[in-house]
């Protein structure tokens, strides 16, 4: 049953073949899949529609960070396409996030959980520092979630080392958490990471994993030992 498991499995692929190969080595009943910038931009609307046809529950994560009307139309385009979850980025303000909540309350059938990008997980304190922002990547990840809750978000995209503090101030927010490493595997490109098992602990509420799990010899397998991990 999707709705009961917190994992999202993200298809960072080039092409339709390569998403779809994997997502039919991938039980719907054992996690969501993410559709990204990279698969989106090659392939468009049809692969988010292949993919719920094959039982999968959508998340697009195209971070739209844009001015408060593009953003919301933006917005309202992906609940037509019928995903489960959409993400924009908090620092496009309280005002653009409030447009995207307005905008998904009008439309008519079922919405997607409107989730809000706080601090990447990609990113350190170095990173928020050379962008002029000289504070720790936790405070600018609450302050993002105060904003966040205000424009009526149904979550935050953050790391789970942030998600004890989260849940403390927010316990209403939903809290999707990339930077998932399983113990012994690649950190990659981020850097503010947990395991499946202390994410979970932290409390997050869905965690979100790619090449862990996509560029594993046995993808069915690696999924598994993360259920496994969790259960
Ligand atoms: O919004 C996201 O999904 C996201 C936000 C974030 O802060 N960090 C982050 O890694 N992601 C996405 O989560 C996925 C993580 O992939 P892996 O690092 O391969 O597990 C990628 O598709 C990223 O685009």
């Amino acid at each position: 049953m999707p709705s009961q498991t917190p994992i999202i499995v993200a298809l960072d692929f080039p092409s339709r073949d390569a998403a779809l190969a994997l997502a039919d080595r991938l039980d719907p009943a054992l996690c969501r899949v993410k559709v990204g910038k990279e698969l989106f931009t090659r392939c468009g609307p049809d692969i988010v529609e292949a993919l719920q046809a094959k039982g999968f529950e959508v998340f697009l994560d195209l971070k739209f960070h844009d001015i408060p009307n593009t953003t919301a139309m933006a917005v309202r385009a992906a609940a037509e396409l019928g995903v489960w979850m959409v993400n924009v980025h908090c620092s496009g303000g309280l005002r653009m996030m409030a447009a995207c909540r307005e905008a998904l309350d009008k439309a008519n059938g079922a919405k997607p959980l409107l989730i809000g990008v706080t601090v990447l997980t990609s990113m350190e304190q170095q990173d928020l520092s050379d962008i002029g922002l000289d504070i720790p990547p936790q405070q600018q990840v609450l302050r993002l979630a105060g904003l966040a809750a205000r424009a009526g978000l149904d979550g935050l995209v953050c790391s789970a080392q942030e998600a004890q503090p989260l849940k403390a101030q927010f316990p209403t927010l939903q809290l999707v958490t990339p930077g998932i490493r399983p113990a012994g595997s690649a950190a990659d490109d981020q850097r503010r990471i947990l395991t499946p098992a202390e994410a979970m602990a932290a409390g997050s509420d869905f965690l979100v994993i790619g090449r862990p799990i996509a560029q594993s010899g046995d993808p069915a397998r690696a999924l598994a030992a993360v259920v496994a991990e969790l259960a």
